[in-house]
């Protein structure tokens, strides 16, 4: 099978500094794959560069054997919550058909069918009482739950999420897991940043385990060993909760 992503030598740097040196790997359709690695790993860093939101120093990135202009629209993304001005004044519904211009034409109005998808993808997400609720007065996890109907109603083949389960609660989690189930199960690709290492192996069917570079990447089952996430993250572990043996 051809991936749907491939990533060769990629590397990028905030001015003199490097943070991403040499990625490469390739994503096969659709697997759902958590991008893990400690604080300041360049797993952020790794998402804007593949998607052209910040600029790479060397390699190539392909979203379906083409670059990213051309398969823009097969690709949905959603920003790390704390990255988004939610002082934009804007309901929860405005933001969710923000995810259908690619189908509705940028400058052309929204029709009826428009509003009921994006209607349809709130009350999946349990947030159809929200609709004309201003976005900076939702709680963080609804705000979550909206972007997640916002990457639904794209209906994109490609979704990359950065840290969708930050700070919300088990109910929110689980939405957001089921949701996330539900586009791997329509044969959707899915690639999470993801912090909680308990986890990793029940939501996740590969990791790539990141520190600058890549340090192991593959099936859950053969890749999340103890050895690769002590090289991960240097052997410091146990702040993050996880028995080392
Ligand atoms: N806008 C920026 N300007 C300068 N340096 C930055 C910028 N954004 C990130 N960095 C630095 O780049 C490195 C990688 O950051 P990045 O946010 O990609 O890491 P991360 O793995 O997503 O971290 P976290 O788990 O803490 O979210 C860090 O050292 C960070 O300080």
């Amino acid at each position: 099978m051809s991936p749907v992503l491939s990533v060769n030598g990629l590397t990028a740097s905030y001015r003199k500094n490097k943070v991403l040196d040499q990625v490469r790997f390739e994503v096969q359709p659709g697997t759902m794959t958590s991008i893990v690695g400690p604080n300041g790993a360049g797993k952020s860093t790794l998402l804007k560069v593949m998607l052209g939101l910040h600029p790479s120093l060397a390699g190539s990135v392909y979203f379906f054997g083409a670059d990213y202009n051309k398969a823009k629209s097969r690709i949905g993304y959603v920003p790390q919550r704390g990255s988004v001005d939610w002082d934009f004044p804007t309901n929860a519904l405005d933001v969710v058909m923000m995810g259908l211009y690619g189908q509705i034409g940028w400058l052309k109005w929204p029709r009826r069918i428009h509003r009921e998808k994006a209607m349809q993808a709130l009350s999946e997400m349990g947030m159809e009482d929200y609709a004309g609720r201003q976005i900076s007065q939702l709680s963080g996890g609804q705000q979550q739950r909206v972007f997640l109907a916002r990457a639904l109603v794209q209906d994109a083949e490609l979704y990359f999420l950065d840290e969708p389960l930050a700070g919300v609660d088990a109910a929110t989690e689980r939405a957001i897991m089921d949701t996330l189930k539900t586009l791997k199960s329509r044969g959707r690709t899915v690639m999470v940043v993801h912090h909680d290492l308990q986890t990793v192996e029940d939501y996740f069917d590969h990791v790539l385990l990141l520190n600058r570079t890549v340090i192991a990447h593959g099936s859950t089952s053969e890749t999340f060993t103890k050895d690769n996430i002590f090289r991960t993250y240097g052997g410091n572990l146990r702040w993050l909760g996880r028995e080392s043996g």
